[in-house]
């Protein structure tokens, strides 16, 4: 028999199969377009460091830490082997880890407000709340000018910064200019105007979280109530012990205050950052003339770190909470060596109250 429907079935094969070599070339030239039109936008994002942090937000890498490295990586090359900015390594171990930004639009500039303190106050929470901002930049690492290395001048301080651009803000924090007898005058100097924002937490518990940090690099460290008392049969408070002074906060406020009106500060509530920090960021952005963009959509409590943490950007598998060294559990220390400070710091707490205007709660 002849075959008299195979010259059609083959036509009908053939048409079937340069259809698909059709599409499938179409669909390779599409990719193939997009991929090349996507390389140099976002390169051109990158560069941009408002929309790369935009960019980040909806979906990239996480914004917050990769700043804070990128900051961090360039500080460690510009103090090269002369402990520069790097050595805020061991106040700060937290300061953020990811991928450095290439960035050369902006300017770099000297910042318009600084959290100065104090140090276990929750001012990398801080910091790392506030830079979720679109109009706020900060340096990483904790700069140290204004106390270890102000002999290095205003210029090196300068070259830490990141770069802004108009109408965003420059910050830093350095929790240990809040108790340098020098740092009121030298931030003046630089300028006057300078916002000064300082995060406090009750004096006790910021103290065992002071010893904690300190016993956490020296397990040999005496006990706590070895340290805060002078004589342990009268109860007097050590009050040389830095873990001890720095919660006089009276006391150094009232050396800011020489050359800062009370109008320059803002105390933010450690605890309230903690329970509602919400709430404390609308505080915090009102107070820096920002707008109101950190809001409770930002945060969320997680329950195994028992603190706030940072929604994860849509698209990015990483959660932002704080690191370990954040958040640390405190060793226990016997209630009436606790029970001592809290009658110490007493007045200096009430003190402090009327000074700032806030009653913290700590009595
Ligand atoms: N969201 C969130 N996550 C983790 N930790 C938080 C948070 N908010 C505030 N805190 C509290 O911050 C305390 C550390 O304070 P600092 O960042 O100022 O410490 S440091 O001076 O920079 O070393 C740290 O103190 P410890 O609890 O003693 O570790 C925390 O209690």
């Amino acid at each position: 028999m002849g075959c008299s429907g195979c010259g059609v079935r083959w036509f009908n094969r053939a048409s079937v199969l340069c259809t698909m070599l059709l599409a499938f070339t179409y669909l390779f030239y599409c990719l193939a377009g997009v991929r090349a039109l996507d390389n140099p936008l976002r390169s051109l994002l990158r560069a941009h460091p408002a929309q790369e942090r935009r960019s980040r937000r909806d979906g990239g890498a996480d914004s917050a830490e990769s700043h804070a490295l990128g900051d961090a990586r360039e500080q460690r090359l510009r103090g090269g082997g002369d402990g520069g900015a790097a050595a805020a390594a061991d106040d700060d171990d937290d300061a953020g880890t990811g991928i450095p930004v290439a960035n050369s639009y902006g300017t770099k500039k000297v910042p318009q407000a600084i959290i100065i303190g104090v140090k276990k106050g929750g001012t990398r929470a801080l910091l790392e709340f506030l830079r979720i901002h679109p109009d706020v930049r900060a340096v990483g690492a904790e700069p140290h000018f204004f106390d270890r290395f102000y002999d290095k001048g205003l210029e090196w301080y300068r070259s830490l910064m990141p770069r802004t651009l108009d109408g965003q803000i420059t910050m830093e924090k350095t929790p240990s200019y809040f108790v340098t007898k020098e740092a009121p005058a030298r931030v003046c100097a630089m300028n006057c105007h300078t916002k000064l924002i300082v995060v406090v937490r009750d004096p006790v518990t910021r103290a065992v979280s002071d010893y904690t940090q300190t016993l956490s690099k020296n397990p040999g460290l005496p006990t706590f109530q070895s340290l805060a008392l002078k004589n342990a049969t009268t109860g007097l408070i050590d009050t040389t012990w830095s873990a001890v002074r720095i919660g006089l906060y009276a006391t150094h406020l009232e050396n800011w205050l020489q050359h800062f009106p009370a109008s320059h500060f803002l105390f933010v509530s450690g605890e309230r950052l903690v329970s509602d920090p919400a709430g404390e960021m609308g505080r915090v952005q009102d107070f820096l003339g920002l707008k109101r963009v950190v809001s409770d959509k930002h945060f969320y409590f997680n329950q195994t770190k028992g603190f706030p943490c940072l929604k994860k950007p849509e698209g990015s598998s990483r959660p932002r909470c704080l690191g370990k060294s954040k958040g640390r559990p405190h060793p226990q220390i016997p209630s009436e060596v606790l029970q001592r400070l809290r009658d110490f710091y007493r007045p200096f707490n009430h003190r402090f109250y009327q000074m700032s205007g806030q009653d913290f709660g700590w009595d």
